[in-house]
């Protein structure tokens, strides 16, 4: 659907020249949610200006559908870009305009008939939940309900692809909540593809297939969501995945425990898929003489599975703690030791 390739962009900035996209292949599949993580300055915003055609790139190629869009001009890329439709941050609505007129806009530029433009404006409003605020100006909406009239707006005329810039990074967390429930089921409903850029890991855990994680201009990790929860490789990655998997509390959980029981193991477990609900613990305790106290846990669910954390304090001799956690590396959940005792 998506393949960019050796894809780079160098600006011209005064004190010298700046590679904000480095040399990038990505393949990203119709019908999938795809998420871009990185921190401010990564180069995600860039990559998502080549992605749409607003930015041209200085080595490499976009194509989309099988169409090289760095490579076309004019009306075939204006075509082209109407295929790609985009979210934004801060909603970019026209403020005198109602929800309805503000979802019609695109309509009206791709040249539909009023009375059709009518009919897809209703359909829009209520597959994105509006029904009955078609005639409130942006400024009488929440956060989310101005998102709503963003996606509605981006799906008008039929898009192919869906870039999400940040689109929640101004929301309240359940609001947030709300909008990715609604990318995904508009991702399911219509087979739309979509990409979106955040620089938060809760976002791409709650709604991701894949994901790739940028750094300095460069992809620096690529895989499945699951895959890369369970064991990211690059630096970057592991604390974006720690964004969501540890929080404050179990760290300083983990310091107090390691006070308070300065002669037990804690260990700590991963558990992926299927593996969060079978009873390890229970056949852990009945086959091994260890005693075990649970110091914290979480389960988090993806679009790809769940992903378990298991923070337990271990007591028992170094033989059998060694023995128990072969038992659960052979069980395919992995271990972690985070003190020696
Ligand atoms: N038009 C431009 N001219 C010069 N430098 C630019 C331009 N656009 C982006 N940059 C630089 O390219 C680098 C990558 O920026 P980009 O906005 O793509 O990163 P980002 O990951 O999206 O970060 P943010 O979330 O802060 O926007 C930054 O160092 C930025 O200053």
């Amino acid at each position: 659907m998506i393949e960019l390739k050796k894809l780079s962009k160098v600006f011209d900035t005064g004190k010298g020249a700046l590679t904000a996209v480095d040399d990038v292949d990505l393949s990203i599949a119709a019908g999938e949610i795809f998420g871009i993580i990185g921190y401010s300055g990564a180069g995600k915003s860039t990559l998502i200006r080549l992605l749409n055609g607003l930015e041209k790139p200085s080595s490499g190629s976009v194509v989309i559908n099988g169409q090289n869009i760095t490579a076309i001009k004019g009306s075939e890329l204006r075509k082209a870009r109407q295929k790609v439709s985009m979210i934004f941050q801060h909603f970019n609505l026209l403020w005198s305009r109602t929800v309805k007129e503000n979802i019609e806009f695109p309509l009206e530029i791709a040249g539909v008939p009023k009375n059709k433009r009518d009919a897809r404006v209703l359909e829009l409003v209520e597959l994105v939940g509006l029904k009955g605020r078609e005639n409130a100006y942006p400024s009488q909406l929440s956060g989310g309900q101005k998102q709503r009239v963003g996606i509605a707006r981006a799906l008008a005329n039929e898009p192919e692809v869906l870039l999400c810039d940040e689109a929640t990074s101004a929301l309240d967390p359940q609001t947030t909540d709300s909008i990715l429930e609604l990318l995904v089921d508009i991702n399911k409903r219509l087979g739309l593809t979509i990409v979106l850029i955040t620089h938060e890991m809760h976002v791409i855990r709650k709604i991701c297939h894949r994901v790739a994680v940028m750094e300095g201009g460069r992809v620096v990790e690529l895989g499945d969501v699951l895959q890369v929860f369970q064991s990211p490789k690059a630096e970057i990655t592991k604390r974006f995945v720690a964004q969501v998997t540890d929080t404050e509390d179990s760290q300083e959980t983990i310091k107090n425990l390691r006070k308070l029981y300065p002669t037990g193991e804690l260990v700590k477990l991963v558990f992926v898929g299927d593996q969060t609900e079978q009873p390890i613990l229970t056949q852990l305790i009945r086959k091994y003489p260890v005693d075990v106290n649970i110091v914290q846990g979480n389960i988090a669910h993806t679009q790809r599975g769940a992903y378990g954390t298991l923070v337990l304090q271990m007591k028992g001799s170094a033989q059998e703690i060694s023995e128990a956690l072969a038992y659960l590396n052979a069980e395919s959940v992995q271990t972690e030791v985070m003190s020696n005792g």
